[in-house]
């Protein structure tokens, strides 16, 4: 059987040699097709690879009716849809680690260029002017570097710059303390970095929770005559938020090598002098081009031949027979994950999942990871899956134990999920009832009965009179109607706990109101 590989973006013909050798591989380049000849052609392909140009949106995917595998040649994976991928059965596998230090060497770049004004100063002289007053830069030594997600790029930055004798202060969500100092440098909150850094670099993906993380409130804070970088995705940082924020000489100056949309030329930003741009080029060497093209192209010369793929995105992939018994327990399993991370304010340190009652007689190891890619999801973004979670997991230092009890606390089945952080343990339990689906039946200490899926907020408060009537008001005036509410309380005038199920977008509920009532301890809301 011959295999068809379309490649549709420029990849590097040394690092797709593993394609051109194989013997039943077939490698059709065709770069520059419009979405219209795309969907036309994929057809006929087994596997499709591109780098970011190309767009894999769910019109290609469902055209394409022999598709096997999709390669990304790097790491973002925003320009392939996911779901419809998985939906359609085919596997997206990337190359997250061969452009890691030329994205990290060009975000040291930009930071040298901006500091010197390196740009600005080139464009003058090309246009005849010798002009050394308007180009006066800035050292970067004893200045404060802020690193916003210390991943494999941000890390790297995180060292070069020390090289630089920056001072480093980061924030990430799994980032902790010691972590900190082992790498010499300081941790902080975000806001902690926003406020003490005289450069601000961000290196995290394009999520809910990243989009326009850097918008005009996070500009207040920081210091007068802040840089800002970034090489990691547009969208990250709000243009027009950084477009004003540089008018306003609040910011004297910004790298960009991304934009919300691309390409982008004619972009208001471009036209600000404070502004130095690259046609996002992070990834763009020929170290970096050969060595993801050589990691797609092992992968998907593997998965064609009945290998495994080394790095993928999306692969559920689990013995039929097994299949069949712990299918049921899937979207319990990832939603438990899911409302866990979200009532968890620091870094996670070790996660307990115990499986009590019938599914302490089954290999759970698909459970686990699934329960992995609820809690991980949230800050890790969309590529992380059943495949890649334990793994995930791992690299973030997080211990993973399971449990198998036959204690079932008067249920069939149990699933318990516990994670624990420096400062607190917090719990999640859920079933699954006969003829009635999932719920969610213990919160910490508590005891409940919520059908985990919808718009749930969920409220600990204090005992009281009053309290709860004060919460049902509030959403009153909000004109937003409770679908379902659940109370529990450790003793009486103790603490407590509501949880409740709106009928409306989260965002249309004013947390911070909630947060304000008398008696009122948090507000969680939480998407299921
Ligand atoms: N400009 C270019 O050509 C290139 C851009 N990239 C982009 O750079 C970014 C980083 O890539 P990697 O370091 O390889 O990814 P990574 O997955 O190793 O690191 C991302 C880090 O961001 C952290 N994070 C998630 N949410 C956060 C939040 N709210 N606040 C702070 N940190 C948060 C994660 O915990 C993780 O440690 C990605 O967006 C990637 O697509 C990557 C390569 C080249
Ligand atoms: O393919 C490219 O040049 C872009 C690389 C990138 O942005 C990524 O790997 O996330």
């Amino acid at each position: 059987m011959i295999f068809k590989v379309l490649i549709s973006d420029p990849l590097s013909e040394e690092g797709i040699q593993p394609l051109r050798e194989a013997d039943n591989i077939e490698v059709t380049v065709e770069t520059n097709l419009s979405p219209e000849q795309l969907k036309e052609k994929i057809g006929q392909f087994d596997a499709l690879l591109v780098r970011s140009q190309t767009k894999v949106t769910r019109e290609i995917i469902s055209s394409a009716t022999n598709l096997k595998i999709i390669g990304r040649a790097g790491v973002g994976v925003d320009n392939i849809d996911l779901d419809a991928a998985t939906e359609h059965g085919v596997i997206v596998v990337n190359a997250p680690d061969g452009n890691t230090n030329s994205a990290a060497e060009h975000t040291m770049a930009m930071l040298m260029s901006l500091a010197r004004k390196i740009p600005q100063a080139y464009y003058a002289l090309k246009h005849q002017k010798w002009d050394r007053k308007s180009h006066v830069g800035v050292e970067l030594k004893n200045k404060t570097l802020g690193v916003v997600g210390l991943g494999r790029i941000g890390a790297e930055v995180a060292a070069r710059a020390k090289g630089q004798r920056m001072k480093i202060i980061a924030y990430d969500p799994f980032l902790t303390e010691e972590k900190a100092e082992k790498m010499g440098i300081d941790y902080g909150t975000v806001e902690d970095v926003l406020r003490k850094a005289d450069f601000i670099t961000v290196h995290t993906p394009l999520l809910k929770e990243t989009k326009h993380l850097i918008n005009a409130d996070a500009f207040k804070i920081m210091k007068d005559g802040v840089q800002i970088i970034n090489c990691a995705r547009g969208g990250i940082i709000d243009e027009d938020a950084l477009y004003d924020a540089i008018v306003n000489k609040k910011v004297a100056g910004a790298a960009l090598d991304v934009f919300e949309e691309e390409p982008a030329v004619n972009h208001k930003l471009l036209e600000l002098p404070e502004v130095i741009a690259t046609p996002h080029l992070g990834a763009s060497t020929i170290e970096a081009q050969e060595n993801v093209a050589i990691d797609v192209s092992d992968d998907v010369v593997n998965f064609l031949t009945g290998g495994l793929a080394r790095n993928p995105v999306n692969l559920p992939s689990v013995p039929k027979e097994l299949m069949n018994k712990i299918e049921p327990y899937f979207l319990l399993s990832e939603k438990l994950g899911a409302f866990l991370t979200r009532l968890t304010v620091d870094v996670i340190e070790e996660v307990n999942i115990y499986y009590s009652g019938e599914l302490a007689e089954v290999e759970v190891a698909p459970l686990t990871r699934n329960t992995l890619k609820g809690l991980l999801k949230r800050h890790l973004g969309e590529h992380v899956n059943d495949v890649n979670a334990s793994f995930l997991a791992d690299k973030k230092g997080i211990t993973v134990n399971e449990h198998k009890t036959s204690s079932t606390k008067g249920f069939t089945n149990l699933l318990t999920v516990e994670v624990k952080t420096k400062k607190a343990t917090r719990l999640v339990s859920g079933t699954l009832l006969n003829g009635l689906g999932a719920r969610i039946v213990k919160v910490d200490n508590y005891s409940v009965d919520v059908v985990p899926e919808g718009h749930l907020v969920f409220i600990r408060h204090k005992d009281q009179p009053g309290a709860i009537g004060r919460v049902g008001s509030l959403l009153a005036e909000q004109n937003i109607n409770i679908a379902t509410m659940q109370v529990g309380r450790s003793d009486v005038g103790g603490d407590a706990i509501m949880m409740l199920t709106i009928d409306k977008n989260l965002e249309e509920l004013d947390l911070e109101k909630l947060n304000d009532l008398a008696d009122i301890y948090g507000v969680v809301a939480i998407d299921l």
